[in-house]
């Protein structure tokens, strides 16, 4: 009998979101009937493999226990840190704590995250050595700026590819990256990167431009056309 692997999801969702310039932090920001988190929670809840999802906000954070969450899986609050890594860092130990080998982290502010793309990246990493994220190779023409704003030359694209989330990986290995480089790492953006520093490659998997990550002003206007206004 083959047994179903379970997977921790865990959110980051103590960010401030300076770029985006809003009163509260986007991540709380409403999109129809749901904020922004809770539309996270429900793309996570899409994959039955995904059974306990942890949510690490800011300490003081007077937001999230206002909200319900209509989810399959359970649901559990820790502390974020001071940085993207250590918040994920957080959620990633009480994963391990709880007996959870495989995580898929994903950024709270990528709401709409469809149910194909979590299914193939989970099919991916649990079938591979190392793990697996969502991320799309690169379409446009990249250039390179001089101190002025002016281009000097133009990036060849082949090989490059632009991560996203969920990143999928086993939590011993994430653990380990961060105890030997913690987690204040300034290259550490993504959890690839710390797989990346003890010398693995991540198996890359096409993902879809709607999972975009609300980052500046405008950003929420998409994800609501993406996921209330869809007919
Ligand atoms: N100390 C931090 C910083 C960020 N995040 C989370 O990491 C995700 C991606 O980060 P980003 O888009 O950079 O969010 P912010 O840090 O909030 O935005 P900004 O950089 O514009 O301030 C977000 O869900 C954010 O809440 C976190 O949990 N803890
Ligand atoms: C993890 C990530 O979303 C992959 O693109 C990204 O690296 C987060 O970066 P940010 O600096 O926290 O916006």
């Amino acid at each position: 009998m083959t047994t179903i692997k379970q997977v921790a999801a865990v959110l980051p969702a103590a960010g401030v979101g300076r770029r985006m310039q809003s009163e509260i932090p986007k991540q709380y920001l409403q999109l129809g009937d749901a904020t922004v988190l809770q539309w996270t929670v429900r793309a996570l809840n899409q994959d039955p493999r995904v059974t306990k999802i942890y949510i690490a906000t800011s300490a003081a954070d007077p937001y999230f226990s206002t909200l319900h969450f209509d989810s399959r899986c359970t649901i559990q609050r820790v502390d974020g840190g001071a940085t993207r890594a250590a918040s994920v860092a957080a959620g990633v130990r009480a994963a391990a704590t709880d007996g959870f080998q495989w995580v898929a982290v994903h950024d709270a502010a990528r709401p709409c995250l469809g149910a194909a793309e979590l299914s193939s990246v989970l099919d991916a990493a649990l079938s591979d050595s190392v793990g697996a994220l969502l991320a799309l190779p690169v379409a446009d023409t990249l250039k390179h700026a001089d101190g002025q704003q002016r281009c000097d030359k133009s990036i060849a694209r082949e090989y490059l590819w632009q991560a996203q989330t969920p990143q999928v990986f086993r939590t011993a290995e994430l653990l380990r990256g961060w105890l030997k480089f913690g987690t204040e790492h300034h290259e550490f953006t993504d959890e690839a990167s710390v797989l990346e520093a003890l010398g693995q490659r991540p198996k890359l998997v096409i993902g879809r431009r709607s999972n975009f990550k609300i980052t500046q002003p405008g950003d929420e206007e998409i994800a609501r056309l993406l996921l209330v206004n869809k007919e």
